[in-house]
């Protein structure tokens, strides 16, 4: 144990990386002779016991303590160097009361002197300025004093994250601000590779007591040629090159009373000379980027050398200890067969628990890590000339259209094609008719389909319907209004059958051909049951609002009168005579009287009922524009007094199609044809 306040060179070990850097400190604190203690904190999760038996055999003392790392690593990631995720254990430091003062170092610095002179500070807190931003000061070298105090404050911190840069430095910082007694740069000097102040590092190099190697790269990680240089850096890594060779170059291990340092050599670039087949082993965790300066050795020297690992090593570690005084009262190491030596793969520290959390908040995405190409602003100050000459656009590069057409239609494939009737619908316009000639039905026979419409109109002009004669006067009259399939026996059967079970007040018209019969019984056009017998406009009730329209012949034709008004439509009364409110009354009454006659089931008599009143706000109304004429029209009605019968319509509409509780066939099963329609089906 410390004694009661004792002061302590102290440093701190996060993973095995750094083993050679830690030893090399201690080792560099003693030869220059101190009179201190020399302790190291160390997370046992991630120190193997390896690294831990070299320790003991340089530190006065090994103090396991409890890793803190930040969880918010954005700010490392920002900086580059995810590796420094667990530097706030750094703050575990003011947790050790038994020490009145310690001088903190980083594992990557190197003492030139002994700077005792330190703990004998009377600040509490000390620190030397950072060369990156010299208001802050660099925490690779702290003189300071423990207090709980401090501590719990540090770790509130800390366990909120709370660092501007991710890591202890910034933690720091942030709590000490300008509370720090400030120290000579020269007990921390971070040699840089990129600036350097040749003539300050002549003019203070006597002075400096420690140099620090900040950054990614560390001597051991270089491996000892790569800063063979005369620039104060350079200079620096000699230096710690010196001390290391002092203690662990392979002339000076056997020397070393604690066996092995295979492990040291292990992690120091260029120093392990493997002999054996090389065995893996899982590198330590390192940050994202691929061009990381943290080189695993196996990475570049497989491991081959059989070594003996001294069976004291598994033993030899109980925390904390004072090392160097217990060593000496361990047993003589047995000599024993010797073992292939596998030094022990460096725990893995992974920040993140896939498998127990979900990723951190403010971690780096993954497109991060892609590669990014920059470009940058053109700094060429020479104006832009064009080129004398483009080159020129390419030719045929346009569609070129045929001169003559190459569609051709094709050829029929359907009967219908081939045998297609012409169209025969004529009208009076698109024939230059000078002459009427006498409606006449003509039917002869089949013609070619190809054959043109004769000049002669009376000739045939289909092959398949009668032909219309077209009459001037009314060309409605000779219309054909049959269709070809009103003669299969079939559909008439069909027909037939539904209209048995039909009864009612079906208004059935046999307008076929010419003349046009009214027939108002029901069953009594048993014999013609065209379903597309349509009424005629004779046939059809004549309502008051919508006359029937009669076609006209031409609409710009020379019908015109002289005004430019095109002629009264036939059957349309003329403005004057329409009076809306007149007809929206009659139409009223009409109504009224067509109920009343069904009520009092007397179609021949219809009965006066009272009139319907006029919708809200019609009564009284009259047309600006109508003259009532002279006497009331029969077909009309219209007259002087109100109350009046109308004449029953001539059709009333379908009316009820079947009756209450009558049947009729849902599904269409017509009798069998009889052997003479069969054989007129067959034909
Ligand atoms: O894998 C690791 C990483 C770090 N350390 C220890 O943590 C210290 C800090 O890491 P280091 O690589 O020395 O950091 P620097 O490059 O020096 O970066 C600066 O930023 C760090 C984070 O704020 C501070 O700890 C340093 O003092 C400061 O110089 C090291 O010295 C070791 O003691 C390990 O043991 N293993
Ligand atoms: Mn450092």
């Amino acid at each position: 144990m410390a004694s009661e306040g004792e002061d302590v060179y102290a440093t701190v070990l996060l993973s095995d990386s750094y083993l050679p850097g830690a030893l090399v400190l201690a080792h560099s604190l003693k030869d220059a002779g101190t009179s201190k203690k020399i302790a190291v904190l160390v997370t046992t999760d991630t120190v193997s016991a390896d690294a831990m038996v070299q320790l003991q055999t340089l530190f006065d003392f090994i103090i396991p303590v409890e890793r803190i790392v930040n969880e918010s690593q954005a700010n490392l990631a920002l900086m580059g160097r995810l590796d420094l995720h667990s530097t706030f254990t750094k703050i575990a430091l003011w947790k050790q009361l038994q020490f009145r003062r310690i001088v903190y170092m980083d594992a990557d610095m190197v003492a030139l002197r002994a700077p005792d002179e330190l703990f004998d500070l009377p600040q509490p807190f000390s620190a030397a300025p950072d060369i990156g931003w010299p208001d802050l000061f660099n925490t690779g070298l702290l003189v300071l004093t423990p207090n709980l105090g401090d501590y719990y404050a540090l770790l509130a911190m800390a366990q909120r994250g709370i660092s501007f840069d991710g890591a202890d430095q910034g933690l720091l910082n942030m709590y000490f601000k300008d509370n720090f007694n400030r120290l000579s740069f020269t007990y921390n000097v971070t040699p840089s590779a990129h600036y350097q102040y040749l003539p300050a590092y002549r003019h203070f190099q006597s002075s400096i007591s420690a140099a620090h190697f900040i950054g990614q790269n560390k001597p051991w990680t270089q491996g000892r040629d790569a800063n063979r240089g005369s620039t104060p850096y350079d200079e620096m890594v000699g230096r710690w090159w010196s001390v290391y060779d002092r203690h662990y170059r392979e002339s000076s291990v056997e020397s070393t009373p604690q066996g092995s340092s295979t492990i040291v050599q292990y992690h120091t670039r260029g120093e392990f000379q493997p002999v054996a087949p090389p065995i893996t082993v899982t590198p330590a965790y390192q940050p994202e980027e691929s061009d990381s300066e943290i080189i695993h050795p196996s990475a570049e020297q497989p491991l081959h050398e059989t070594i003996e690992i001294p069976k004291e090593v598994e033993e030899a570690y109980v925390p904390p200890v004072q090392t160097n005084l217990e060593a000496e009262k361990r047993p003589e190491p047995q000599p024993e067969p010797q073992p292939e030596y596998r030094p022990e793969p460096e725990i893995i520290y992974a920040p993140w628990d896939a498998s127990r959390a979900p990723p951190p908040a403010d971690s780096m995405p993954e497109a991060s890590n892609f590669p990014a190409t920059h470009y940058d602003m053109s700094s060429d100050p020479t104006p832009f000339k064009a080129p004398e000459r483009y080159p020129d656009p390419p030719k045929d590069m346009y569609y070129e259209v045929p001169k003559t057409p190459t569609y051709q239609k094709p050829a029929p494939i359907f009967p219908w094609e081939i045998n297609a009737a012409r169209a025969t619908r004529v009208f009076p316009e698109d024939n230059d008719v000078g002459v009427p000639e006498p409606p006449s039905l003509i039917d002869p026979g089949p013609a070619p389909a190809d054959q043109e419409i004769p000049e002669d109109k009376s000739a045939p002009v289909t092959p398949t319907t009668p032909t219309i004669q077209l009459t001037p006067a009314d060309p409605w009259q000779t219309y054909t209004r049959g269709n070809a399939w009103d003669d299969i026996p079939e559909i008439e059967r069909y027909i037939g059958s539904l209209q048995k079970n039909r009864k009612g007040n079906i208004q059935v018209l046999q307008g076929y051909g010419s003349g046009i019969t009214e027939v108002s019984s029901p069953g009594a056009r048993r014999h013609s049951m065209k379903l597309t017998d349509f009424p005629t406009e004779l046939e059809r009730p004549s309502l008051p609002v919508t006359p029937a329209p009669i076609r006209r012949p031409s609409f710009w034709g020379e019908e015109r009168d002289e005004d430019g008004e095109l002629p009264a439509a036939e059957g349309v009364p003329s403005q004057e005579d329409w009076d809306p409110a007149v007809q929206l009354e009659q139409l009223a009454r009409r109504q009224s009287d067509v109920l009343a006659n069904k009520l009092g089931k007397d179609g021949a008599h219809p009965r006066e009922i009272p009139l319907r009143p006029l919708p809200y706000g019609s009564e009284g109304v009259s047309s600006p524009t109508y003259v009532a004429q002279g006497p009331p029209s029969a077909a009309t009605g219209l007259g002087s007094t109100p109350r009046t019968t109308i004449e029953e319509a001539s059709y009333n509409g379908p009316g009820v199609m079947w009756e209450k509780d009558e049947t009729f066939p849902t599904k269409e099963t017509p009798a069998g044809a009889t052997e003479e329609e069969k054989d007129v089906l067959e034909t």
